[in-house]
């Protein structure tokens, strides 16, 4: 207390400061009486066989840290509620355990907390020195498992600004605390320990953070790079070859669909837009020469009646070199194709420094090709074959051997991003949270589906392709109370080049560890199927465990935008992310699918007050509910729990 005759800062025991307030150990300062009154406590019913359910949700005052809000006006998701308890006095259950497995008072002031793993979604822990209970443990752990690091961390820099920065309060000695001692918490000892500040994080946040400064200079280095397309305003026109017969005509697609995926590619770009499309019979989109010389003539001609064009977007999966140049000198503008655009959304989309190496790497083939061609060139600069400086190396190896340098690099670099996701990796399966990977075509509602799951309202769904490059955790609950993490991932796309799949295979490596695969798919799309086969496609190639992909549950999304629409077989379930349809019947099918997928049961077990079950399952299970027969001493305990904890259990208790 400041005291106004002195100079000094004198602290009094018992004396509050002036003003009504109450302290931590929730006692209230009566400014009048000048003394601190005592919490009163909520009466405690006697007798009787009385319920409580532990994971209930907690109040929503106290839920600000971890539970999420109640709706989500902007994106008009309506929020699903935990599960409701089914009695009203947790206090009447705790006085009737034995005082081992009674819930701890927090601090001095009477206010009881259930000991179960929603007690600590409140974020209401008090600022005592006591060590975390078993349900608090498990739910920092959970934290920390989705928020391992500081993900606005210096990759950003320089760039836009970041996706909306977390808002909660950092906890940072809670969240390693739940690492245990390993882990990251070694990492955390020199001073940079993750930042409990937001309910998500970027799956390889927690590698941001190089090093030493030298890495950190030689990965920003490897970023530095020219754009691989002009900025500014452009006007293009798009150009689609259609294979009208034969082999090379596209199953389950049709051109105007095509045409309406390369325009929205278009139209991802800043500044871009489409003035001019074509639909132009090709033989071979793919080969060299893909236009026959009637057609290209006719084309010529028209493109060059139009001077509002300024570059020219082939729709095809990628252009040789000479063709683009020979395309470039017939037309005078420059010639994209979809690798290009698309390799350029990533760039620009690509936020963390994991995902910003991969476009780099991705795009080296690009930048080699360009090498090639321009050596090739009669008026190529320093010539293919002049030795520079008398290096004994031509300029042309000189810049392969530099290529060769730069890839290198990336890959270690990425390489060394990946030892730490894998870390982060075990990390989250040592705490024994299930993984649950949502994939899809790009677009297709993935993250308007987790939020709408976890309520997380940080993030930030957008009617854009590629919006999500980077792949990020989020915690949710399932209608048993079991925690799990959901990782959006990146979209997929047809037609996508192999090697951008490959660069990326570093991040999508994660689904590999995940328990459960959930395939979005937009309904509503003319293109459905396609994307679907583009999608089982890609999985297929980036060979992930058979029992992953045989258990992959199918969501279908956006059925508010085709009415009257039902899947067509069980396998599937309709949803409508944005509305908040069938979210429920989701959330119950998740859980089947993950309680499966994990070994894991939800059981009812009968334990004695007077022992350490009821303690022991709080810690290595998640306690749903318990019935508490005071006159027997005994309390019917619902617990999920995964069948090594229940050897255990059934080991150390063994009546
Ligand atoms: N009508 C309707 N629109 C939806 C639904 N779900 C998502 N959307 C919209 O679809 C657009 C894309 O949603 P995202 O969640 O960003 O899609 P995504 O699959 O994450 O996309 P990428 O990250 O780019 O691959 C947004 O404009 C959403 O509002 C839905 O159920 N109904
Ligand atoms: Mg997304």
């Amino acid at each position: 207390m400041w005291d106004p005759r002195g100079s000094t800062q004198t602290r009094r025991k018992d004396v509050g400061p002036p003003g009504r307030h109450s302290d931590p150990q929730g006692r209230t300062w009566d400014p009048r009486g000048r003394e601190w009154t005592p919490r009163s406590r909520p009466p405690i019913p006697r007798g009787g066989r009385r319920r409580t359910r532990v994971g209930k949700h907690p109040p929503r005052s106290r839920c600000r840290r971890l539970a999420p809000p109640a709706a989500l006006p902007d994106a008009g998701v309506r929020r699903e509620q935990a599960p409701r308890k089914r009695s009203s006095s947790p206090a009447a259950a705790s006085q009737a355990l034995p005082a081992r497995d009674r819930p701890r008072q927090s601090g001095g002031g009477g206010h009881v907390t259930p000991g179960g793993q929603w007690g600590v979604r409140t974020g209401a822990r008090p600022r005592s020195s006591a060590p975390l209970r078993a349900g608090e443990r498990g739910m920092w752990a959970l934290r920390a498992a989705v928020r391992p690091g500081p993900w606005l961390s210096r990759v950003v820099r320089g760039r836009g600004a970041p996706r909306a920065a977390p808002s909660l309060p950092a906890c940072p000695d809670r969240a390693l605390a739940a690492f245990g001692s390993g882990g990251l918490k070694g990492r955390g000892g020199g001073g940079r320990g993750p930042r409990a500040d937001g309910t998500r994080s970027r799956a390889g946040e927690e590698e941001e953070e190089p090093e030493d400064a030298e890495e950190e200079e030689e990965e920003e280095e490897l970023l530095r790079r020219d754009p691989l397309l002009p900025v500014g305003t452009q006007r293009v026109c798009l150009i689609h070859p259609e294979v009208k017969q034969g082999p090379g005509k596209p199953q389950l697609t049709r051109a105007e669909w095509q045409v309406a995926e390369g325009e929205a590619l278009v139209h991802t770009l800043d500044g871009w837009s489409v003035a001019e499309t074509m639909v132009v019979p090709s033989n071979a989109p793919d080969g060299k020469l893909i236009f026959g010389k009637g057609t290209l003539e006719h084309l010529t001609e028209k493109i060059r009646g139009l001077p509002e064009i300024t570059a020219v977007f082939l729709n095809v999966e990628r252009l040789a070199t000479p063709t683009k140049k020979e395309l470039e000198a017939a037309w005078g503008v420059q010639v994209f194709d979809r690798f290009t655009v698309v390799l350029h959304i990533f760039r620009c989309n690509a936020r963390t420094k994991e995902a910003r190496l991969q476009v780099a790497l991705a795009e080296l083939p690009l930048l080699r090709s360009h090498l090639k061609s321009s050596m090739a060139r009669p008026d190529g600069r320093g010539g293919g074959s002049r030795y520079i400086m008398g290096s004994g190396e031509s300029f042309m190896q000189v810049q392969q051997r530099l290529f060769k340098e730069k890839e290198m690099k990336i890959r270690k670099a990425l390489e060394r991003l990946k030892k730490k996701r894998r870390l982060l990796g075990r990390q989250r399966r040592r705490q024994e949270f299930p993984v649950i990977s949502v994939v899809g075509y790009t677009n297709c509602g993935k993250t308007t589906l987790i939020k709408a799951l976890t309520g997380d309202d940080g993030v930030q769904p957008r009617d854009q392709l590629f919006a999500t490059l980077d792949v990020t955790a989020h915690a949710g609950w399932l209608p048993s109370c079991m925690a799990v993490i959901y990782m959006d991932t990146i979209g997929f796309l047809s037609q996508l080049p192999h090697s951008l799949i490959e660069s990326f295979s570093a991040t999508l490596e994660d689904m590999a560890h995940s328990d459960l695969i959930v395939h979005v798919r937009d309904v509503s799309h003319p293109e459905t199927e396609l994307q679907k086969a583009s999608v089982l496609s890609a999985l297929h190639g980036l060979c992930l465990p058979a029992p992953l992909l045989d258990s992959m549950l199918e969501v279908h999304n956006k059925v508010d935008l085709v009415p009257g629409y039902s899947p067509p077989g069980p396998q599937a379930v309709a949803v409508s992310a944005l509305l908040g349809h069938g979210l429920l019947e989701l959330k119950a099918r998740l859980e089947d699918a993950v309680l499966r997928a994990t070994g894991r049961q939800v059981l009812t077990l009968r334990v004695r007050l007077a022992g350490a079950q009821l303690s022991w399952l709080h810690r290595e299970a998640t306690v749903q509910e318990v019935d508490v027969v005071p006159e027997a001493g005994v309390a019917d305990v619902k617990v999920v729990i995964s069948s090594s904890a229940y050897g255990k259990f059934r080991k150390l208790f063994p009546e």
